[in-house]
């Protein structure tokens, strides 16, 4: 396949593509020849865009209002024969525009790592196994299955379709699913089919609405429909997320506010007799103080890290908006079925005609034993048994393989161990279990009894699946199994002790309550029920059949909770979550779950799906602030549960895994999919996604989501205290008519070198210990709230202060030595800032913390500290950085003056969080939040 010709693949009959490609209908390619063929081809992608190369990302670094105007007082120092000075600024420029580049690369890789992990999966036979590997990774020839909910991941000639539809709006602009069949298409040579007409093709980029069907691979990446058109389409924007948009308007605000202080401080030194040159450094080293331009950039790498560490989790961001989000999520809807449970189902009970049989075994092996009153029982010798049996095996897509593995024990003897899997549904999987042990672990032999003419899928609204079957004998048959309340209502027969007996109101009595019987030890409940079709044909509408059945019996399956289910869920009960199940399954074995995995504490509602359809709106908003539980719900009802939420001021996440989920996952605040078993729209629909389907991921999550934003907090409260406190002593010292206690260059010093890195390390800061004993946070909150403001003003007005105070000292005591007393001042205030630092780590006080928790802030912190007593001592530096060495005396001031801010403060923070923790204790254990 090295080119591949332009063919009107329509045109040909299935067979004859397959032999084309030359591949097999059946094994699909082999691995070898897959691989050869993808060494050759290329990847199954679209061309991305290009991505901004690494000189780029440097050069930005320096296309900045900050560094024009430094640029320029280069110039002027050079100018006026200033030029160790000029060479300091430039040198200082440079460390900064690196330190920057460092980051902005450091964030965009980890984000593109996590694009690459968001990647669409697709379903392929290789050498006749079928399994999951990247789409990217299919060759032409590969065949490829489909189902309700995929992207389609190349463009295909289907080879089988069942009911399948396909939204192609993506390539034709029309939003109506079109009916797809495998049918050869007639054309004249000359003449073209349009792309919506080619109803045996499937196209690379649409989506399966749909039924199932299996398709082979006929053109991939830039060589498919989509790909000749991929040029045309406008990629996505990568969004900022709220807070990144409200820093910069902040940071619009700030620049205005710096120009105008620094006027001040320029015309007021000159109205004291300082040069204008000398002002005017001053003045731009202030605006660069003001600005806290490093910001942006920091918090872009606080949100990268953060993700990367959800994704170490198993949580993927698809949106990295959400990250903000879910740190004020209230209520987490979470499916029950693979998310709170285990999804691994075994049948432990039958019953059928008032019997009730155990059904012993262990995993999925084939092997284990129907009782009935504590004695063993052959189900080959029960008809009802076996007819159940029958369409558990025969209505089933799930498969069920073995795997030997051999081990050799210390003494060099072998064994064979046998691993039985599912493939599949894993209800189904458990009914193929069933069967095999009741075949006496033949899991073949039930293949020979007839065959399968047509499928009606099972969707989670009629919640049952049929299937027709062509016995031996000719004889056609409706198999069906399903949810046993809506088995029940479609039947008017039962098989009861052997006799086909018309349904009574008293036998439909006595099914649902042996169903009840069946939920109630947190069994899922399915029932079985088959007819005899006279006068059917193939291809007739079957979605009229499901009526007039011949109910058979029951079968009950156990699903355990997770484990770490119910830890999650004690956690967001402390943090002011509430958690909500909603399941398709019965209210019965949902209760019965919710009280093993402690979701119900007696207060909880349960709210079934049709009770749900009478409410209004209103009502169900009333309601959904009491409910726990919501059963026997269909996808449809998910989006009112989202929107009754947030109408009570709730931040809402949702989960789901199907493609009718996702309207309510894109509704909800925090949209989250399914990684195993979630379907490509609801994947993309979403802004999370959980790599193993757990609850407890989620609440990871939002633990990381509430983490991040802390984290964020922490260094914009650092780098703006320091900022205030650069600026006030600049701006006191001039108002009162001091010498200027530090020269332009060591401001430049402070704010582009030592703050930096000590910042960074905020941004991966631990969680403080309560983190998730705090009800969420308000949406709509100022990053500035909960005191925050306050903090930064107090503590930059503290730092200034004493920066000050200790300059005035020093120059009192002997009043020629100015490059001393601002060597004083500059060392005061950088230390001031390296303590501050650590306070900044706790909303309580610096004495919350262990300080060397965080290594990275201890390393940023020594590092900034050598390097200005390199800049203090070293002989070469100090003509540059107008240093002078410094006595002990100096540095007993320097240290008295530089912890005073923190400790004062410290000791405050003590003494008020008291007060705070004893009236958080108060509060009631449960509250979910509105915001006022
Ligand atoms: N493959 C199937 N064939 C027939 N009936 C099924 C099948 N799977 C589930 N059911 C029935 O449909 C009901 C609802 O299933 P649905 O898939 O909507 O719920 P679920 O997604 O498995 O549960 P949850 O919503 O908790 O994740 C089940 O309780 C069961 O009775
Ligand atoms: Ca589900």
């Amino acid at each position: 396949m090295d080119t591949q010709p332009i063919r009107k693949w329509y045109t040909l009959a299935a067979a004859d593509v397959t032999e084309a490609l030359h591949s097999d209908a059946a094994q699909g390619l082999t691995q070898q020849e897959a691989e050869r063929r993808l060494a050759k081809q290329g990847a199954n992608q679209l061309a991305e865009q290009k991505r901004k190369p690494l000189y780029s990302v440097f050069v930005d670094q320096f296309k900045d209002f900050m560094v024009l105007i430094l640029f320029i007082a280069t110039l002027i120092s050079y100018f006026l024969g200033e030029y160790l000075d000029a060479i300091a600024i430039i040198a200082i420029i440079l460390i900064n525009g690196i330190l920057g580049f460092i980051q902005e690369a450091k964030a965009e890789r980890s984000l593109q790592a996590l694009k690459e992990l968001a990647s669409p999966m697709a379903r392929v036979i290789r050498g006749g196994h079928i399994s999951m590997i990247p789409a990217s990774r299919l060759v032409p020839g590969d065949l490829v299955q489909l189902e309700a909910g995929d992207r389609i991941p190349a463009d295909l000639r289907l080879l089988s379709a069942n009911r399948l539809e396909v939204e192609e709006s993506a390539l034709t602009g029309e939003s109506v699913p079109v009916g797809k069949n495998v049918k050869r298409l007639e054309t004249a040579q000359a003449s073209t089919v349009p792309l919506g007409d080619q109803k045996n093709l499937a196209f690379m980029g649409t989506m399966v609405t749909g039924g199932t069907g299996s398709g082979i691979v006929v053109a991939t990446g830039m060589s498919t429909e989509i790909g000749k058109i991929a040029h045309l389409m406008n990629t996505a924007e990568e969004a900022e997320t709220p807070l990144q948009l409200r820093l910069e308007q902040m940071g619009k605000i700030l620049v205005v506010v710096a120009l105008l202080l620094t006027i001040v401080v320029i015309a007021a030194g000159v109205w004291h007799g300082h040069e204008l040159f000398t002002m005017f450094l001053a003045g731009v080293s202030l605006a660069v103080a003001a600005i806290p331009e490093g910001l942006p950039a920091i918090v872009t790498v606080a949100l990268a890290l953060g993700v990367q560490r959800m994704i170490r989790r198993n949580a993927i961001v698809r949106k990295l908006p959400s990250v903000e989000t879910l740190g004020c999520a209230s209520v987490i809807c979470s499916d029950k079925t693979g998310t709170l449970t285990q999804n691994k189902m075994t049948v432990t009970q039958v019953w059928h005609s008032d019997s009730t049989y155990e059904v012993s075994g262990s995993g999925y092996a084939p092997e284990g034993a129907f009782h009935y009153l504590g004695k063993m029982v052959s189900p080959a010798r029960d008809g009802a048994l076996s007819q159940m049996i029958r369409i558990a095996d025969r209505c089933n897509n799930a498969r069920l393989t073995c795997e030997e593995q051999s081990t050799r024990n210390l003494l060099g003897m072998g064994k064979t161990s046998r691993f039985w899997q599912v493939v599949g549904d894993p209800t189904e999987g458990a009914l193929k279990v069933l069967a095999a042990k009741a075949l006496g672990g033949n899991t073949e032999r039930s293949n020979q009894q007839g065959q399968r003419v047509e499928e009606l899928p099972f969707d989670s609204d009629r919640k049952m699946m049929s299937i027709v079957e062509k016995g031996t004998d000719g004889v056609y048959s409706l198999l069906t199994k399903g949810a046993a309340e809506a088995m029940l209502a479609r039947s008017t027969h039962i098989l009861w002790k052997g006799e086909l007996t018309p349904l009574s109101a008293t036998l439909r009595h006595q099914v649902l309550e042996q169903t009840e019987r069946m939920a109630g030890k947190a069994l899922r409940v399915l029932g079985f029920a088959y007819k005899t079709l006279q006068g059917y044909r193939p291809g007739q509408p079957i979605g009229s059949l499901e009526n007039n059945l011949v109910f058979v019996g029951l079968a009950g399956m156990i699903d355990p909770p997770r484990e770490e289910v119910r830890p999650a869920i004690n956690l967001c009960h402390q943090a002011g979550i509430k958690t909500v199940m909603i399941t398709g399954d019965h209210k019965v074995t949902a209760e019965a779950i919710a009280r093993q995995i402690g979701l119900t504490r007696g207060y909880g509602e349960v709210l079934e799906g049709r009770e749900l359809d009478n409410m209004s709106d209103e009502q169900l908003a009333e309601y959904a602030e009491r409910v726990t539980v919501y059963a026997r719900v269909s996808p449809e009802h998910k989006l009112r549960i989202v929107r009754a939420l947030q109408s009570q001021g709730h931040v809402v996440a949702m989960t789901g895994d199907g493609v009718n989920d996702a309207p309510a996952i894109k509704t909800s605040d925090i949209g989250i999919a399914m990684g195993i078993t979630g379907t490509d729209v609801t994947k993309e629909a979403a802004d999370l996604v959980l790599r193993d389907d757990n609850f407890a991921t989620i609440v990871a999550a939002v633990e990381e989501g509430r983490n991040i934003y802390d984290n964020i907090r922490k260094f914009i409260r650092y780098l703006l205290a320091s900022n205030v406190g650069e600026i006030l002593v600049m701006f006191f010292a001039m108002l009162l008519g001091l010498p200027l206690p530090l020269v332009p260059i060591q401001i430049l010093w402070v704010n582009l070198v030592t703050d930096g890195l000590p910042a960074m390390a905020l941004g991966v800061d631990q969680a403080e210990k309560d983190t998730m004993y705090q009800k969420p946070r308000n949406k709509a909150e100022n990053i500035f709230s909960r005191g925050l403001g306050w903090k930064i003003v107090s503590r930059g007005f503290l730092i200034g202060a004493m920066t000050l105070l200790a300059f005035w000292l020093t120059l009192k005591e002997n009043p020629n030595d100015l490059v001393h007393a601002q060597t004083v001042a500059f060392v005061t205030l950088v230390m001031a800032q390296l303590i501050h630092v650590f306070d900044c780590r706790s909303q309580y006080s610096v004495f919350h913390r262990n300080v060397f928790e965080n290594k990275y802030l201890v390393w940023a912190v020594l590092s900034s500290i050598v390097l200005v007593i390199g800049v203090v001592y070293m002989d070469a530096l100090q003509p540059i950085f107008k240093t002078t060495d410094l006595n002990l005396r100096d540095w007993a001031l320097i240290l008295v003056a530089a912890g005073v801010p923190t400790f004062v403060a410290g000791i405050g923070g003590v003494l008020t969080s008291g007060r705070q923790r004893t009236s958080k204790e108060k509060r009631p254990a449960m509250r979910t939040v509105r915001p006022d």
